[in-house]
C-alpha cells in the first residue's frame, strides 16, 4: 500500500492530509499508528481525510483520527488547514466562506489570506451529558478527584470533550503527569483533552494542552476555544482573546452563552509525500 499526502501545520499542531475526495480510505488503527510514528512514519498528531460532503451542502466533508488511531469529532487546527488545503486544490477563493462538515457537524470557514483562517467552531457545549462528563448539572466549576488531588476543572465540548484547569505556572513539572490523569480521568467517558491555562489579562492567555489519542501537542484549536469559553462562562475574559500556544497563537471571540465561537489562526503547507507502507 501507498498514500500520497500533504503535510501540513496549524501553529504547530501538524496533520497528514490526505484527499480522499475521489474514494474514501478505510484506515484501520494500526496503519494511521504507523503513519504517525515521529521515527518511522511521517509524524504527526492527528490524520485528516477530505471526502466527499454528506450533506449536499458543504464544501467537503473531514474525517480525523488521532496519532493512536482513535476517531474524534473535531480539530479546530485540523479545519483551518483543510480550509487551506481546499484553496490550494482550487476548490475555495480566498475570501469566500463555506462550510465544512466534520463528524460532529458543519462549521464555517472563511480564508482570509492563503494561509490564515477564521472558523465559525459554533456554541460551546456545557451540557455534562453531551460532553461527555458525569456531573448532574451543568456548572462553571467541577472538582475532580484525580488521585486524591481535589482539581478544580471546567468542562465543555467544541465537537471533542475538554477540560480545562487554570494554572499560575504552565512550567510546573507536575502537569506532566496530571495531563496525562485528567485525560483518561473515569468521569471523562470518551477522555478528555486537558487544557492548563494561564490568565495573562482579561484578553490575553498561555495555554499547554495534552490531547486525548496524540498527548502533548504544540497548540490545540479546539482547546483554545475550550479555555475561552470556560473562562469567559466565568466573567474572566473579555470577548476576544489572544490564546498563546507553544507553537503559535491563535485569536478566539465569544461573546458568551447563546453566541457562536470564532477562532483565527494559520495553516501552513510544509511538503507533500507519499506513505509507503513497509511494515
Ligand atoms: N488538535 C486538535 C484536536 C484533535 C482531537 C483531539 N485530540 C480529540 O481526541 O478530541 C485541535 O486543534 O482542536
Amino acid at each position: 500500500m501507498s498514500l500520497r499526502f500533504t503535510k501540513m501545520h496549524g501553529a504547530g499542531n501538524d496533520f497528514a492530509v490526505i484527499d480522499s475526495r475521489a474514494g474514501v480510505l478505510a484506515l484501520d488503527p494500526a496503519t494511521i499508528r504507523a503513519m504517525a510514528d515521529r521515527h518511522t512514519g511521517i509524524g504527526f498528531d492527528q490524520l485528516l481525510s477530505v471526502e466527499p460532503a454528506r450533506d449536499g451542502l458543504s464544501a467537503c466533508y473531514y474525517g480525523i483520527w488521532n496519532a493512536d488511531g482513535s476517531p474524534t469529532g473535531q480539530c479546530g487546527n485540523g479545519v483551518r488547514c483543510v480550509a487551506a488545503w481546499l484553496q490550494r486544490a482550487g476548490a475555495l477563493a480566498i475570501g469566500e466562506a463555506v462550510q465544512i462538515q466534520s463528524p460532529s457537524g458543519p462549521v464555517t470557514v472563511r480564508l482570509l489570506d492563503a494561509h490564515r483562517v477564521t472558523v465559525d467552531m459554533g456554541e460551546p457545549v456545557f451540557e455534562p451529558a453531551q460532553i461527555p462528563f458525569d456531573a448532574s448539572a451543568a456548572t462553571d466549576r467541577y472538582t475532580l478527584d484525580v488521585d486524591g488531588l481535589a482539581l478544580d476543572i471546567g468542562a465543555v465540548s467544541m465537537g471533542n470533550p475538554h477540560a480545562v484547569v487554570v494554572v499560575d505556572d504552565l512550567q510546573s513539572p507536575a502537569l506532566q503527569q496530571l495531563g496525562p490523569a485528567v485525560t483518561g480521568h473515569a468521569r471523562f467517558a470518551e477522555g478528555a483533552n486537558t487544557g492548563f491555562v494561564q490568565k495573562l489579562g482579561r484578553g490575553h492567555l498561555r495555554l499547554r494542552v495534552h490531547e486525548r489519542g496524540s498527548a502533548w501537542t504544540l497548540a490545540c484549536g479546539t482547546g483554545a476555544c475550550a479555555a475561552m469559553a470556560v473562562l469567559r462562562r466565568r466573567g474572566e475574559v473579555d470577548a476576544q482573546v489572544q490564546v498563546e500556544l507553544p507553537g503559535g497563537t491563535l485569536e478566539i471571540h465569544w461573546a458568551g452563552p447563546g453566541e457562536r465561537l470564532w477562532m483565527t489562526g494559520p495553516a501552513a503547507f510544509v511538503y507533500e509525500g507519499e506513505w509507503l507502507d513497509a511494515r
